[in-house]
């Protein structure tokens, strides 16, 4: 699997009458498993039925390195649950970038391991900007893993009494939203990034 930072060529040449549409995927996680997550999601992306008709490519980037979203034409922004709550640097990311965002097709994953049921709406709400600037239709929630030998002793002291190491990543599930997001994509949001750059 591509490292973060890594970049997806379309898998088919462009659709006839120039580029096609381009996605930054930006995560936050703390032992790879959200990274994995976002790799997988960007991967099916442009190999997807709906992304390579429309010749979408896609980049890789993590929070912490807060990559501009304005010269794309869609955002997804996932991070990691702790303590009920995203990471900072997805947060961060959030607000910094709220403006931008809010003028793009923009959606925001979490991952962990509570179930769906026992989190709020939204699975999480890292901010009050995420309304504005994502939307509550566009989050979607994707079971985690967890890796007792990559935690800290705090972390393994917090989750004292819960399961050994469990991997719930549901790869079917991350691979169809992709597809899902692909096939949102219209030629409009390309024209409203070229307009907003120009
Ligand atoms: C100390 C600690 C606290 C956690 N808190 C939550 C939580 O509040 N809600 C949740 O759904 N998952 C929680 N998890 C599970 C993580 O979100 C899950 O393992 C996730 O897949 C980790 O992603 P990462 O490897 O990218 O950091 C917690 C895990 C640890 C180690």
């Amino acid at each position: 699997m591509p490292g973060a930072g890594a970049t997806w060529g379309p898998a088919a040449p462009p659709s006839p009458g120039g580029e096609g549409p381009r996605i930054l995927v930006v995560f936050a996680g703390l032992h790879g498993s959200t990274r994995e997550i976002a790799a997988r999601l960007a991967r099916s992306l442009t190999c997807s039925g709906a992304g390579r008709r429309i010749g979408l490519t896609a980049a890789l980037v993590p929070a912490q390195q807060r990559p501009d979203p304005a010269p794309f034409d869609a955002v997804v922004l996932g991070s990691a649950v702790y303590g009920g709550r995203w990471l900072a640097p997805a947060v961060s990311y959030l607000e910094t970038y709220a403006a931008t965002l809010a003028r793009r097709s923009t959606w925001s994953f979490s991952s962990g391991l509570c179930s769906r049921s026992s989190v709020p709406p939204l699975g999480v709400e890292p901010s009050p900007l995420m309304h504005v600037s994502i939307g509550p239709r566009q989050h979607r929630w994707f079971a985690g893993r967890l890796e007792r030998r990559l935690l800290s002793a705090g972390e393994r002291r917090a989750l004292e009494g819960h399961p050994p190491s469990v991997d719930h990543r549901d790869w079917q599930g991350v691979h169809q939203w992709a597809d899902e997001i692909a096939g949102a994509l219209k030629a409009a949001d390309v024209r409203s990034r070229r307009h907003d750059v120009a």
